[in-house]
């Protein structure tokens, strides 16, 4: 396959508030382009890892080469990047709008513009990209097209004259777009005679081929064999292949100037090529490298262990293989009296933290316990000294410190009017403070306030949304650090202290996050063989206690006897439980315990 002229090309990302149906509109283009074969279509095409699927959600995003025959005669390559929707996915959307000249933006005909719309518009805007609006699911009755072109206009600023109405599930309108986005999305520009400029927009590890690079070429060429350097990393390799997603691997014999693709590098370290870096020629390199990207910063940290304490080497070799296509995720290593080893881990939120706890459990076969979350803390010590905390087991003695500061957000939540007062009670419970309200329409209404992040990380999101009736759409940003009055409150478990279950909190709200964990853990932790007192404390002073009373009867004492089979399989469910327990001096404690916090209703 030769390289495609210039203006055959349409490189464009799909951007939307999550379950707006980018991924529903991405399967009805490639199905409608014959990229693939309608036999072998399954949904969600674009989301391969298996949680994707099934959550129905995109976490990573993912390029592939359509082509598409237009109605006037000519063939264009379509390259269609996919992008995550959740809030802590916004770094890879940035990332992916840097390697197109257009966006579609997809809003959802029912709902209308939401919090990330408005984000990603922006990220879109600034980006400098065309945006194609496309308002979907129009085959639903309460679908209201027309005032939602009017809200695109007045809260986007987007022109809407050009939206298309489509409906992903029907297949109406998908062809209207594909002709918009002919015409409305620019044809990338480039210098085919330059030096290669490729960006790389991201990178997977392959057992057999190495690292393999997903890139943008901007300038030059790029084919097998061709000898190049990474130019951050300064890691040279010989291209082992080149080829791009439609959407199974094709090799190409190049890749020229705006076209999208792989490059299979045969690199075994992850660490030697890194996303946001350029390409380009060992020996004849481009003038200068691409802008990058900026560097995505941990919002939320937590600790990672293995349940099986052998497993340890394992677990840095998959976060090491996991960071290869997911440059957010660091840590470092981290050791607790109750856990033994592991590592501290920053994400980019709590969904982040799920999903990369589960890829490594199932794509790594690791047992693992994550502890509760915790943000970034500054500390400030009486000695001048300051120092970051990223875990409670770490604050230095209540002796030592000056006054802790805390991360606060500024977040933006868009509601129907009617649950404007739900909002704002949420909200002051978590500590929050109103900043303002806008009317954006009789129908939405943008409240702003400013709250500290380890309240957002508890419960907040799932609250906002059970207390919307899942109206309300979030969206937020770092803002600055702020004086609070924090305390560590520990948690004992037949006297003990087990230093993975404690955590730092507001002293407003000590003693009822106490009382609510030791009635959580209650329910949580299994009755032993012997009686295990549950203990909330504040440095010396209990605050709040409860117990789980001792086991009566042994398992076995139910089968009289005879019935081998039936004792076996008893047997056999007791080990399958026990393997997801861990074992906290005396007491077997199950993995949700040390997740129990996020649990607590107060
Ligand atoms: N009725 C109807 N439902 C649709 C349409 N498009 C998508 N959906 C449904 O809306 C839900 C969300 O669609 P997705 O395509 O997964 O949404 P998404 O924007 O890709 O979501 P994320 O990847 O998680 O951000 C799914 O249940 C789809 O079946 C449509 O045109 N009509």
């Amino acid at each position: 396959m030769a390289t495609t002229d210039l203006s055959h090309i349409r490189n464009f990302s799909i951007v939307a508030h999550i379950d707006h149906g980018k991924s529903t509109i991405s399967d009805r283009i490639l199905e409608m382009t014959n990229t693939v074969e309608e036999r072998d279509m399954e949904s969600q095409l674009l989301d391969t890892m298996d949680i994707e699927r099934e959550r129905g959600i995109t976490i990573k995003s993912n390029a592939v080469r359509v082509m598409y025959t237009a109605d006037d005669g000519e063939t264009y390559q379509f390259n269609l990047i996919d992008t995550p929707g959740h809030v802590d996915f916004t770094y890879e959307v940035s990332r992916s709008l840097a390697a197109c000249e257009g966006a579609v933006l997809v809003v959802d005909a029912t709902q209308g513009v939401e919090a990330q719309t408005v984000s990603n518009a922006n990220l879109a805007m600034n980006a400098d990209l065309e945006i194609v609006p496309a308002i979907n699911k129009i085959d639903l009755p309460s679908a209201h097209p027309d005032e939602v072109k009017v809200e695109i206009e007045d809260e986007l600023a987007v022109p809407a004259e050009d939206a298309v109405c489509v409906s992903g599930k029907t297949g109406e309108g998908i062809h209207d777009l594909l002709e918009a986005i002919v015409f409305l999305v620019p044809p990338p520009e480039g210098d085919a005679g330059a030096p290669l400029k490729a960006l790389v927009l991201d990178s997977y590890f392959d057992e057999y081929r190495g690292v393999v690079a997903m890139v943008r070429v901007f300038d030059g060429h790029v084919a097998k064999g061709d000898e190049l350097t990474m130019m951050q990393t300064g890691q040279d390799f010989l291209a082992d292949g080149v080829g791009v997603k439609r959407p199974v691997e094709v090799p190409v014999d190049e890749l020229g100037p705006g076209e999208v693709g792989f490059v299979v590098t045969g690199l075994k370290d992850p660490e030697s090529v890194r996303v946001g870096d350029t390409l380009t020629y060992r020996d004849r390199p481009c003038a200068e490298a691409l802008p990058g990207y900026r560097e995505a910063k941990p919002m939320v940290y937590t600790g990672i262990f293995p349940v099986d304490n052998k497993d340890y080497e394992d677990l840095r070799d998959a976060l090491e293989k996991l960071h290869v296509n997911d440059p957010s995720l660091v840590w470092e290593p981290e050791t607790s009296v109750a856990l033994g080893f592991g590592f501290r881990v920053g994400f980019l939120g709590l969904l982040h933290m799920e999903v990369v706890k589960e890829r490594l459990e199932r794509e790594f076969d690791l047992d693992l316990i994550a502890t509760s979350p915790s943000v970034d803390y500054h500390v400030y010590l009486t000695d001048g000294e300051t120092t970051d905390v990223r875990s409670p087991q770490d604050l230095p003695d209540v002796t030592r410190i000056d006054h802790i500061e805390e991360p606060y957000l500024s977040a933006k939540v868009i509601v129907p009017p009617e649950f404007t007062g739900a909002v704002m009670q949420l909200a002051v419970e978590h500590r929050g403070v109103m900043a303002n309200m806008d009317y954006l329409s009789d129908k939405s209404v943008e409240m702003r306030f400013d709250i500290p992040l380890a309240e957002l990380i508890l419960d907040f999101f799932d609250q906002l949304k059970s207390r919307t009736k899942g109206y309300a759409s979030l969206d937020y940003e770092f803002s600055e650090y702020r004086p609070s009055d924090l305390v560590k409150l520990d948690i004992l478990l037949s006297g003990d202290d087990v230093d993975a279950l404690s955590f730092i909190v507001h002293r407003d709200k000590a003693y009822t996050l106490a009382r609510g964990l030791c009635d959580k853990l209650k329910e949580i932790i299994p009755r032993q063989l012997f009686e295990v007192p549950i203990q909330g404390a504040i440095g010396n002073k209990i605050i709040a206690r409860s117990t789980v009373k001792a086991r009566r009867k042994d398992v076995l004492a139910k089968c009289y006897g005879g019935d081998i089979s039936r004792k076996r399989k008893l047997l056999e469910k007791q080990k399958e439980g026990k393997k997801r327990m861990k074992s906290i001096g005396s007491v077997e404690v199950p993995q949700e315990a040390f997740l129990a916090i996020l649990k607590v209703d107060e």
